[in-house]
């Protein structure tokens, strides 16, 4: 489903004239099947999030080549990766980056906006979607007046809105007390079965690195594989 070869990726840092390269991903090969949970753990500053931002197509690697689904993403321009973003990833981050002027129920409707869906479409689709992740009750409540798990279940919401195939993950329970975390795990692993959604997360966190099917660690630019946890 996504296939990475020969990544690298190197940030210029220091002052005009005089920069220096700071190599960060250095010939990284891995890939992710379909229906998959695949965790990336590493030490901070190791370029987990630099790989996600550069599987994502929201930055351009120095090498290499991504292909999902078949598809070189990495030969596309701006639009081309925002059109193909849109249509096969969905994102939960750390700190929610929910809109805090919107109401639950319209933060998740916005992708469906963004798309063009008409206004009964996205009513009919965030409705079931409310449901499925146990937020019924709460659609009318803006970002502030909900607790962390449930913005969080917001955040999860609206990247499933679109029907993705793939979500990135980037420490979705960095912010989650460990009750909470378990919830939103438990969720993702609900979603994963019950739609077939692929995940790939990037944590910290060994309980959840665990949730997933395979872990690779970062390691001095390169992807180890840690094991097999669950084989799906
Ligand atoms: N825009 C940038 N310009 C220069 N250096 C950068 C830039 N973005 C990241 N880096 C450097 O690249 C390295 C990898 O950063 P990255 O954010 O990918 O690590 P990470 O593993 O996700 O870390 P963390 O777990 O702390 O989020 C770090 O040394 C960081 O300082």
């Amino acid at each position: 489903m996504i296939q990475v070869q020969e990544l690298s990726h190197a940030f210029k840092i220091g002052k005009k004239g005089k920069e220096k390269q700071v190599p960060v991903l250095k010939g990284l090969s891995f890939s992710v099947e379909k229906g998959e949970i695949v965790s990336i753990v590493g030490r901070s500053g190791s370029g987990k999030s630099t790989l996600l931002h550069i599987m994502a197509g929201f930055l351009k690697p120095d090498k290499g080549i991504i292909e999902v689904n078949g598809v070189k993403t990495s030969v596309f321009n701006e639009a081309e990766s925002a059109q193909f973003r849109l249509a096969n990833f969905g994102f939960i981050f750390q700190n929610f980056q929910l809109m805090p002027g919107l109401t639950a129920f319209e933060n998740i409707e916005l992708p469906l906006k963004l798309r063009g869906d008409n206004k009964h479409v996205r009513t009919q689709k965030v409705k079931d979607i409310l449901q499925h992740v146990g937020l019924t009750d709460v659609q009318k409540h803006y970002p502030n007046e909900l607790s962390g798990g449930q913005q969080q279940r917001v955040s999860i919401a609206r990247a499933l809105v679109t029907d993705p195939p793939i979500i990135f993950a980037d420490e979705p329970t960095g912010s989650l007390d460990s009750e909470t975390e378990q919830d939103i795990l438990l969720l993702i692993q609900s979603l994963n079965q019950t739609r077939g959604i692929t995940f790939v997360i990037i944590t910290h966190d060994d309980t959840v690195a665990e949730t997933a099917n395979r872990i690779y660690r970062m390691h001095d630019g390169e992807l180890v594989e840690r094991g097999v946890t669950h084989a799906i």
